[in-house]
């Protein structure tokens, strides 16, 4: 799969359900939860579940190039890392579509380039409003940094709960999963990974 695909999934590919065929499939889901659609409570619900989702899910309108484009040169030779760390996020699994709550951790080891650090979060946002595994998301946030900006390396990490491990299932609150990617310097050497991890928890 190449790069292209892999960071930003076709949405164009297929045909985008219109307003009322999405708000229909509210009212079947609404009913299939074992509620009335009719209700006066819930006559504006698939309307507002529309909306909510084009907002929960608008990384898929979104190319992190757009966002990664914009560097800047002129940092007097700083080379060393640029660690963002404590991105908080919202995204939602794949397979259940509820939550996934978390924080991410991005560092690069700039290249002469160095991004707007606004721009670390904007991409960890794109990703984050999409359907995701965690290892997916946390692989695609390095990636998209990787290519766009050529750092000499780049870390992330995730720290993040899945409510389909706590509202439901095997019901296990409080646990955390840890996911991480290293690309260029920090995969290569240890000790850059050291420095990465010890930077994200020491406090
Ligand atoms: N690797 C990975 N697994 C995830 C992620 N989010 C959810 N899952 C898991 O996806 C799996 C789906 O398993 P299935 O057996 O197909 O679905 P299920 O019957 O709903 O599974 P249970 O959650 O065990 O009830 C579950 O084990 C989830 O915990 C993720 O980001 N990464
Ligand atoms: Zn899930």
């Amino acid at each position: 799969m190449d790069a292209i695909v892999k960071n930003f999934p076709q949405v164009t590919d297929f045909e985008r359900p219109s307003q009322q065929e999405a708000e229909d499939a509210i009212r079947v889901l609404l009913r299939w939860a074992g509620d009335d659609p009719r209700r006066e409570g819930l006559l504006d619900t698939p309307a507002r579940v529309a909306k909510a989702y084009r907002e929960l899910f608008g990384g898929y309108e979104l190319n992190p190039e757009d966002v990664l484009g914009r560097t800047f040169e002129e940092v007097s030779g700083y080379d060393d890392i640029v660690l963002e760390r404590d991105i908080p996020f919202y995204s939602h699994c794949e397979h259940h579509m509820v939550p996934i709550i978390g924080k991410a951790h991005v560092a690069y080891l700039p290249s002469g380039r160095v991004l707007g650090l606004s721009k670390i979060a904007r991409v960890v946002d794109i990703f984050a409003r999409r359907l995701q595994t965690q290892e997916a998301m946390t692989a695609q946030i390095a990636n998209a940094i990787d290519e766009s900006l050529r750092p000499r390396g780049v870390a992330v990490m995730i720290d993040a709960e899945h409510m389909c491990m706590s509202m439901r299932g095997i019901k296990k609150q409080g646990s955390s999963t840890l996911t991480m990617t290293f690309t260029g310097a920090f995969k290569a050497d240890p000790a850059e990974q050291a420095r990465f991890m010890s930077l994200v928890r020491g406090r």
